[in-house]
C-alpha cells in the first residue's frame, strides 16, 4: 500500500470502519461463541474473528467465488475456528432450509451474535425482501444474542439534504467536500428510495435510504430490541480514548488528535446498529 493510496478517502474510510468493527467485536462477541456473519464477502475480518476466538463461524454470502475466497482465507491462517461457508440469498432464501441439512437431532445450530458490516441496506428493496432479511437474522440467534453491525445513517443523510438549497424536483443534492448524495425520488419511504454516493475520487455507490424508525419496528416484528445506534462520527468522540492505540493500528489519518472534517463528514453517513434477541412472551389468553 503506497502513501498515496492510504490518504485516499475510501481508504481512510476502510481504516476506520476496521477500527470501528474491531470495537464492535471486541465488546460484542466472547470467546467460545457461535458466529454468524451475513453477507460475509471474501473473508476481509477473518483476522478479527481469530483474536475474539470464537469457537465456530459461519459465512452466509449469495456470491460462490466469495464464500471461496473467504475460506481460503481461513484455510491460510490454518482454520483458527471451525467453520462453514453457506450460499443463500439472505433476501429470499430461508436459513433453516440451509442450516437443516447441517444438524442432528442432537445437536441444532443456534448464534451467539449475528454480524452484518455491509449489506444491510441492499435487502431493503422491498417489504418481502427486508422481511425474509430480518427473519433470517432473528431465527437462528439465541434469547439475549445480538445482531449487530453498521449501515447508512439516513438521520443523518436526510438532515444533509435537507439543509441543501432545493433546485428542481427531487430531494436536494448533498454536496460536500469529498462526496455528493444524489436522490432517485423525492419522497423518503421506508422501501425504495435510492440514492448515490458519488466520491470526488471517481466511485460511486447505490444504496437504499431505511426509514430508521420503520427498521426498528420490522426487527421488534421479529424480537429484536434496539440497544443503540452511534453514528460513526459520534463513535469516535465516545471511543477514541479507549481505543486509540487500535486507531493507529488501524492506520487512521489522524492529524493534531482529530480526523479531517471533511473525511468527518463522510463517516459521519453511517451508523453502528446493535438489536438483542428478547424473550418470546406468551400470549396471554382472555378469558
Ligand atoms: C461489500 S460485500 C461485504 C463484505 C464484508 N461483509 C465486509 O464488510 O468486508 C457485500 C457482499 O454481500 C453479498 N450479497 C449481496 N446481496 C446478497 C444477498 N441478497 N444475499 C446474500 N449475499 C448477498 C455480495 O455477494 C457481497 O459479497
Amino acid at each position: 500500500m503506497t502513501t498515496a493510496q492510504l490518504k485516499t478517502p475510501i481508504w481512510q474510510f476502510k481504516a476506520y470502519e476496521n477500527w470501528v468493527k474491531t470495537i464492535l467485536i471486541s465488546e460484542l462477541v466472547e470467546t467460545g461463541n457461535s458466529l454468524a456473519e451475513f453477507y460475509c464477502g471474501q473473508g476481509l475480518d477473518t483476522g478479527k474473528w481469530e483474536r475474539s476466538k470464537i469457537r465456530k463461524y459461519y459465512g452466509f454470502d449469495h456470491a460462490k467465488e466469495s464464500l471461496v475466497e473467504s475460506e481460503t482465507k481461513w484455510l491460510q491462517r490454518k482454520q483458527p475456528y471451525e467453520a462453514e461457508f453457506i450460499e443463500i440469498d439472505l433476501t429470499t432464501d430461508d436459513i433453516n432450509e440451509k442450516l437443516r441439512e447441517k444438524e442432528t437431532p442432537q445437536q441444532t445450530i443456534e448464534f451467539d451474535s449475528v454480524a452484518c458490516f455491509e449489506g444491510l441496506q441492499h435487502s431493503f428493496l422491498n417489504q418481502d425482501t427486508a422481511n425474509q432479511f430480518i427473519e433470517n437474522a432473528s431465527n437462528r440467534l439465541k434469547v439475549g444474542g445480538y445482531f449487530f453491525g453498521i449501515m447508512p445513517d439516513s438521520s443523518s443523510i436526510w438532515y444533509k439534504s435537507q439543509k441543501e438549497a432545493a433546485t428542481g424536483s427531487g430531494l436536494p443534492t448533498v454536496k460536500s467536500a469529498l462526496f455528493n448524495i444524489d436522490f432517485d425520488s423525492d419522497i423518503f419511504d421506508f422501501f425504495g428510495c435510492k440514492y448515490h454516493l458519488s466520491l470526488k475520487d471517481g466511485n460511486t455507490y447505490t444504496e437504499n435510504l431505511i426509514h430508521f424508525p420503520s427498521f426498528i419496528n420490522l426487527c421488534k416484528n421479529h424480537n429484536l430490541i434496539l440497544v443503540e445506534a452511534t453514528n460513526l462520527a459520534e463513535f469516535y468522540e465516545e471511543n477514541k480514548k479507549n481505543y486509540e492505540s487500535k486507531l493507529q493500528q488501524a492506520r487512521v489519518l489522524v492529524g493534531k488528535g482529530k480526523i479531517e472534517p471533511a473525511q468527518m463528514d463522510l463517516i459521519s453517513l453511517y451508523t453502528t446498529f446493535i438489536f438483542v434477541k428478547e424473550i418470546i412472551e406468551p400470549k396471554l389468553i382472555k378469558p
